[in-house]
């Protein structure tokens, strides 16, 4: 067994480089009848003494006998010792010492007298002299109970042994010990084996206490196979005696003692090579070697693996020795190059690793277009932090001394242009995100061969990120001058604002069904009394043909006592502007005189009193009557200045939408996708900055140095495991 251990502790090495589990050695149990000699037999595999032995029962709970190899050291051989998994603690250097603590903890759990235990003794051997392998001892099988054993002492011993040697998924060998001096027919520990191993594949079969054969008698028939047949063979031993054992004789004596035994044998002379506990060694040798090269080829296609996969790693570093001067300009060249095509192709999308899994690159921007600034402008309210209050007040503001005969421009424009200013947060924000996203992609850009050269790295992006910087204050302020051009000049002929214009006729139909009930009323009333009424009308004319042109709106001052007639175009409102587009009337043609032609119109005033009354009225109006009272007609101003300003912003809304991604792809995307390769050239592709650029990365020289390393040590594993086999 001596012979495997350098191999396996090789192997063993190989295994810890490459991470794999350590070679698992079939476990070989011992299985016997009562006092056959399996204890023998076991110490002399191992070749120590360290078991009880004695006549009559002494193994009465299965042993598991764990053997640890460790290294030995070139200073100093490391110390042999024992562990019990029942008391761990304890270091066991003297063997006889492990002996009594068998005998004592079998007593413990098995009792005093000659009961049997099925709970397992776990006793660890470390040795240097040893093979990482697990040796199991076992009760021997006996038919008649003594002492304290049950009656069915045989059948537990049975089902105890048959469990250990039938484990289906562990490589077990069975070793079946049979006395010489009893009839093999009678053996317990063959039968069993052949229940386990009908065809004999894992069976050693062992014949010991040749020496105590009635005399005239030998095994010759057993061993060479003829009375059973097992492909590991039959194996005759001679183990110590009792006698040897009480008169402590040396295991290399008894070794001695044995090989004469079978030179000299009449019987056994001529397969004395194939007799005894050295052969038995070698048999055991040849076994747990074969298993080894089982397990190798295996083993040899994983350090193939290995040695393929870290030569790409090492190639993946480059070699350090090839760059020469003449070639850092190539390099850097091809590097900048490579870096520039990352950044340009990421945008485009035609990158070579396109993820499956998120949005990248270029299509980011286009998320960031159509969803995040998409969202940010529909979710603006125009008009919405106006209050009925606000309108109105902007209203009045804005007419000045004039009663408030008509919605005013310049009160739209008032209230229209804080609206329009709304977009520009959003827009600058998308402009910062884009900005954003083109750092990220130049972030992500790089092989692993730039990788080697930090420096350089740091540079290029330093560079891509100068240049997308400068790129973002005029982007900025393009998509800002944006939003004050729309914010300069309020285009109430916009042909979609005409279109907007279509809500507000059905404001104006309305208006005009409830002025002729008004005017119905107000005939009455100044027919039947004479209350006063102050009643400012307005005409409006619809675009919409159908409609014809409408007269609409009506101011009732409240409380007022005399209708003032405002308009002397009333009796005939089509015979003005009946062709002019609604808006162009509303608020004018441009020219502010054609807006202040209907208050110039002659008041008609019925009775001088009425003057007076006005006059005292407007003295006693109170800032509360003002301001919280809305009157029908503010009303519909406020309804229509709301419409107007919805449709208004809606145009621009769509403008600005449409027009703020142009600007930033223009600007900054398109820009900076084509200047980057001119711009790294520029500040890169400079002689003097060469060997600073190229300076390799430290870790980089040290993981390239582990690779190396692993390599040596992979290839060394794979000429380890190629001698095994
Ligand atoms: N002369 C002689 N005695 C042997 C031989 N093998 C074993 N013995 C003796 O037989 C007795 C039993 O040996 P063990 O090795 O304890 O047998 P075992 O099978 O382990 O016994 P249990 O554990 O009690 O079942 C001991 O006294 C041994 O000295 C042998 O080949 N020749």
């Amino acid at each position: 067994m001596n012979d495997l251990i350098p191999l396996v502790n090789k192997l063993q090495d190989v295994f810890n480089t490459i991470g794999s589990d350590t070679v698992d050695l079939p476990q070989i149990i011992v299985v016997g009848s009562q006092s056959s000699g399996k204890s023998s037999v076991l110490e002399n595999i191992v070749q120590r003494d360290f078991l009880p032995r004695g006549n009559g029962i002494v193994t009465r709970r299965p042993l598991v006998l764990q053997l640890v190899n460790i290294h030995a050291n070139e200073d100093s051989e490391p110390e042999e010792y024992g562990e019990f998994l029942h008391a761990s603690n304890q270091k066991f250097t003297d063997f006889a010492e492990i002996r009594k603590e068998i005998e004592a903890e079998t007593a413990r759990i098995a009792g005093q007298n000659k009961g049997i235990s099925r709970s397992p003794m776990q006793l660890k051997i470390y040795s240097p002299n040893v093979l990482n392998l697990t040796l199991v001892d076992l009760p021997g099988l006996t038919k008649i109970p003594v002492g304290d054993q049950p009656t069915d002492i045989e059948n537990q011993t049975r089902n105890l042994i048959s469990d250990y040697i039938s484990k289906p998924n562990r490589h077990v060998i069975i070793l079946a010990v049979s006395a010489a001096n009893v009839d093999l027919v009678n053996s317990e520990s063959l039968k069993l084996a052949k229940q386990v191993d009908p065809e004999g594949r894992r069976t050693i079969g062992v014949l010991t206490k040749l020496d105590l054969m009635d005399a005239g008698t030998n095994a010759l028939e057993i061993l060479t196979g003829r009375v059973l047949p097992l492909k590991l063979g039959f194996i005759g031993v001679v183990n110590r005696s009792q006698q040897d054992i009480v008169g402590n004789k040396p295991m290399v004596e008894a070794l001695k003692s044995e090989a004469e035994f079978f030179k000299h044998h009449r019987a056994y002379r001529s397969i004395a090579s194939r007799c005894g506990t050295p052969f038995l060694a070698k048999t055991l040798n040849n076994i747990l070697m074969n298993h080894i090269r089982e397990r190798l080829p295996d083993i040899k296609t994983r350090i193939n693996t290995l040695i393929g996969q870290t030569s790409h790693e090492l190639m993946s570093y480059g070699d350090s020795t090839l760059e020469g001067k003449s070639n850092r300009g190539a390099l850097i060249l091809r590097l900048l190059t490579k870096f520039a095509s990352d950044f340009v192709s990421s945008i485009d999308g035609t990158s070579s690793d396109i993820s499956t899994k998120e949005l990248c690159g270029g299509a980011r921007i286009y998320y960031i277009f159509n969803n995040v600034f998409g969202a940010a402008l529909e979710s603006i309210r125009p008009g919405g932090n106006l209050t009925v209050q606000d309108i109105r007040t902007a209203i009045r503001n804005s007419t000045g001394p004039r009663p408030s005969l008509f919605v005013p421009e310049i009160a739209f424009d008032l209230l229209v242009k804080p609206q329009i200013l709304l977009l520009l947060q959003p827009s600058l924000r998308c402009v910062d995100l884009v900005y954003e996203e083109l750092m990220k992609i130049c972030h992500g850009c790089g092989s692993v061969e730039l990788s080697r050269y930090p420096r350089l790295h740091a540079k290029l992006l330093e560079v891509v990120s100068d240049l997308l910087r400068e790129r973002l204050a005029p982007t900025s302020e393009y998509v800002e001058s944006l939003i004050s051009i729309q914010h300069a000049y309020i285009n109430t002929n916009h042909p979609d604002f005409i279109g907007g214009g279509a809500a507000i006729s059905d404001l104006v139909r309305k208006n005009e069904r409830k002025r002729r009930e008004f005017e119905k009323l107000n005939r009455r009333s100044n027919n039947s009394s004479g209350v006063l009424n102050v009643s400012v009308q307005s005409s409006v004319v619809s675009k919409d043909e159908n409609d014809g042109p409408l007269v609409s709106d009506n101011l009732k001052e409240p409380g007022g006592t005399k209708d003032i007639n405002l308009h002397n175009g009333m009796n005939n409102p089509s015979s003005w502007a009946q062709r002019e587009s609604f808006l162009t009337y509303f608020f004018g043609s441009g020219n502010k005189t054609d807006r202040t032609v209907l208050p110039d119109q002659p008041i008609s005033i019925r009775n001088p009193r009425d003057i007076e009354e006005l006059e005292h009225k407007l003295e006693h109006i109170s800032l509360d009557e003002g301001v919280n009272h809305l009157t029908e007609r503010e009303e519909l101003e406020t309804q229509l200045i709301r419409s107007l300003i919805t449709s208004y912003f809606d145009l621009v809304r769509k403008a600005i939408q449409d027009t703020v991604p142009k600007a930033i792809m223009h600007h900054l995307v398109n820009r900076s996708r084509e200047t980057v390769q001119n711009r790294l050239v520029e500040e890169l592709y400079k002689e003097e900055l060469f060997a600073d650029l190229l300076q390799e990365d430290e870790n980089l020289t040290n993981e390239r140095q582990k690779c190396k390393t692993m390599l040596e040590v992979y290839r060394e594993a794979f000429e380890i495991i190629n001698e095994a086999m």
